[in-house]
């Protein structure tokens, strides 16, 4: 016999089934009188969230009947999402009744041990910090309501931080003891999770004893995952991870560990590091909303909307000089119409080029072996001219507003960042440009736009680009951008490289960098700059250098899965091509 194996006939209500745990499958197919199988329910071990003695319920609210023949198995039920990309999950729960209290030990001792062989990464012990400000204020109530029961179930212990002030969860994972987290879980937005990012790629360099600063050296991937459970008025990394923002279906990512591995893009200027960005590194367009919609923080996530019309209506395009470093052109392209989905192909290759290297003695060893990268070798182009907007991203940035995102075909843990460019046109080119991001129309497939899969990419201004800033509002011009910051970070007796000078949240930050493009509303001289949009924080400077790091931080996660794979269980379900994922 198989070892962990284990058949028998359990009664779910007055019904007979055949229950085979086999390892990777716990499955129960409904008998009937004559002995004959009728519907069979297959799920993965790796998908059970928990098994309980007696008759409970979790969700919601915990009630239990401790009976001895009875044991209760939790586990992950999918249903499509309306209108998302991904699909929802649901905590689907079946109350099974044995002959005999030593088969209900028997089943319930063999499935929890089942359970620990075949999810190493479910996590025992996370660190949780909850920003009770973010989204609709809703953040708290989130948690204890679907989250902590989830927790309780899976067994995992947790610490609450909930945050009084921006920066506190960085700042708390850069210096507190961390022994014994598995995770860090964040309930907020994108803003929350920026924050996630900074201490933890921080943390693990310090450590590890490398310079952030130096965008050669080649950083060391977090050993913590993070968890997001969206409760923000953005959730993009949620959206693109998961394809969906329901925190219960995130809350069941964390709890079955999960793990999705994302590249991280750099972004450095004067050989310090400025920021990190997973979703959208933007100067023009997207630099002048943020830094317009900011001003409206008021109306909620509708400032965005707003914020876009005023902008698109200013009509402007920023003269800049970039320079990319292309990535392989034969291992995937921009423009492929690929998807990158749970189990994308593409980013499996990147990880075993990656972590998998074998040395000439046929040993394993980590292509992070080496303090400074070979990615930066290669020919550099270089392109300058106006353009309506400069865009890097990591990842496809799929989002509600976009639900195929900035740039459908980009891969989460691939190494590579997509590079967007749209010159100068006319209103109604950059409308459409900017309308086809609502719909599955191509955006690249537009004469002023140009996408490149890229591994590192330089901005600067054309050096006689300098114009005089208005009055009226005080725009800045490109070196008073970075006199203010230079400043800033002066009056602070901080060498901090990051957010500190960013322009999210109220409270967020003592000093706002004041917008270039404010003038350009009021007046009729064209401003000289924009400003960066980085995952929804203002950069401080325009001339900047980015590198991506092939997936440097891990989430709980497993990427979108694809609706159109989803189908109804059956006996012949392990035998089926296409992995069925939906369980009846
Ligand atoms: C005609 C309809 C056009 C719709 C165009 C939709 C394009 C949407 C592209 C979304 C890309 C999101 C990238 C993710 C960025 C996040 O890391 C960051 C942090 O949360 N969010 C933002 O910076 C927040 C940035 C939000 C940018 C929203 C831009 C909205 C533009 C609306 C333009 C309306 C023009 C109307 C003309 C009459
Ligand atoms: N207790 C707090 N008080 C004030 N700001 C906080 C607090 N905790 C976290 N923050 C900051 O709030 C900012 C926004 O948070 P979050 O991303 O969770 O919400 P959001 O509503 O999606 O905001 P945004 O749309 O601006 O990203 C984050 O950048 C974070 O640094
Ligand atoms: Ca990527």
């Amino acid at each position: 016999m198989e070892s962990g194996r284990l058949e028998s006939s359990l009664w779910v209500g007055n019904k007979r089934y055949r229950a085979v745990l086999t390892g990777w499958h716990f499955n129960w197919t409904e008998v009937d009188k004559k002995n004959r199988d009728k519907k069979t329910i297959s799920v993965p071990v790796a998908e059970v969230v928990g098994v309980e003695d007696g008759r409970v319920e979790i969700l919601p609210q915990k009630l239990v009947e401790d009976t001895d023949k009875d044991f209760t198995v939790f586990y992950v039920k999918r249903s499509s999402s309306g209108g998302s990309s991904g699909l929802l999950w649901r905590l689907g729960r079946t109350q099974f009744s044995c002959p005999s209290r030593v088969l209900r030990d028997q089943w319930t001792k063999h499935l929890r041990t089942a359970l620990k062989t075949h999810s190493p990464l479910r996590p025992h012990k996370l660190l949780v910090f909850i920003n009770p400000f973010g989204g609709k204020r809703k953040g708290r109530k989130i948690y204890h309501s679907v989250v902590a029961p989830l927790f309780e179930l899976a067994g995992i212990s947790s610490h609450v931080i909930v945050t009084e002030r921006a920066n506190q969860a960085r700042d708390h994972l850069l210096k507190k003891d961390l022994a014994g987290f598995d995770g860090v879980v964040c309930v907020g937005g994108d803003g929350m999770f920026s924050e996630i990012l900074h201490g933890l790629i921080g943390r693990t360099q310090q450590e590890a004893g490398l310079c952030e600063n130096d965008p050669t050296v080649t950083l060391e991937p977090c050993s913590l995952h993070i968890g997001i459970i969206p409760a923000g008025s953005t959730d993009c990394v949620c959206y693109a991870t998961v394809g969906v923002i329901d925190p219960l279906t995130s809350a069941l990512h964390i709890v079955i560990g999960d793990s999705q591995p994302l590249d991280v893009c750099s972004v450095h200027h004067a050989s310090a590091l400025v920021h990190y960005s997973v979703s959208m590194l933007g100067y023009g367009f997207y630099g002048d909303v943020l830094a317009e919609s900011e001003k409206h923080r008021w109306m909620g996530p509708l400032r965005y909307d707003f914020s876009g019309t005023m902008v698109y209506l200013s009509n402007r395009s920023y003269a800049g000089i970039v320079q990319y470093l292309p990535a392989d052109p034969l291992l995937s392209s921009p423009r492929d119409k690929t998807r990158c989905l749970s189990g994308c192909s593409v980013c499996s290759r990147s990880t075993e080029k990656l972590f998998h290297h074998f040395s000439d003695s046929g040993s394993l060893y980590s292509s992070h072996f080496s303090q400074y990268s070979s990615d930066l070798e290669g020919d550099w182009v270089s392109v300058e001219g106006k353009f309506r907007c400069v865009s890097l991203t990591c990842m496809s940035s799929s989002c509600p507003r976009s639900p195929l995102g900035l740039s459908p075909s980009a891969h989460l843990a691939d190494g590579t960042g997509d590079l967007i460019l749209v010159w100068d046109t006319n209103p109604l080119g950059f409308l459409k440009f900017l309308y086809r991001h609502t719909s599955t129309q191509d955006q690249f497939d537009l004469p002023f736009v140009e996408v490149h899969r890229v591994k590192a990419v330089r901005f600067c201004l054309p050096s006689d680009k300098e114009e005089e800033p208005c009055e009226k509002t005080g725009g800045l011009s490109g070196d008073e951008v970075e006199r203010s910051y230079v400043e800033t970070e002066s009056r602070n007796g901080s060498q901090q490289h990051l957010a500190e000078t960013g322009t999210r949240g109220e409270g967020t930050n003592e000093q706002k960098t004041v917008s270039p493009f404010l003038c350009g509303l009021c007046c009729s001289k064209t401003p000289a700059l924009s400003v960066w949009n980085c995952d929804g924080e203002i950069l401080p400077f325009t001339d900047i250098f980015s590198r991506i790091h092939g997936q440097l931080v891990r989430l709980y996660a497993r990427g979108i899965e694809d609706g159109a794979a989803l189908h109804s269980c059956s006996e012949e379900c392990d035998k089926c091509e296409r992995r069925c994922i939906l369980q009846k």
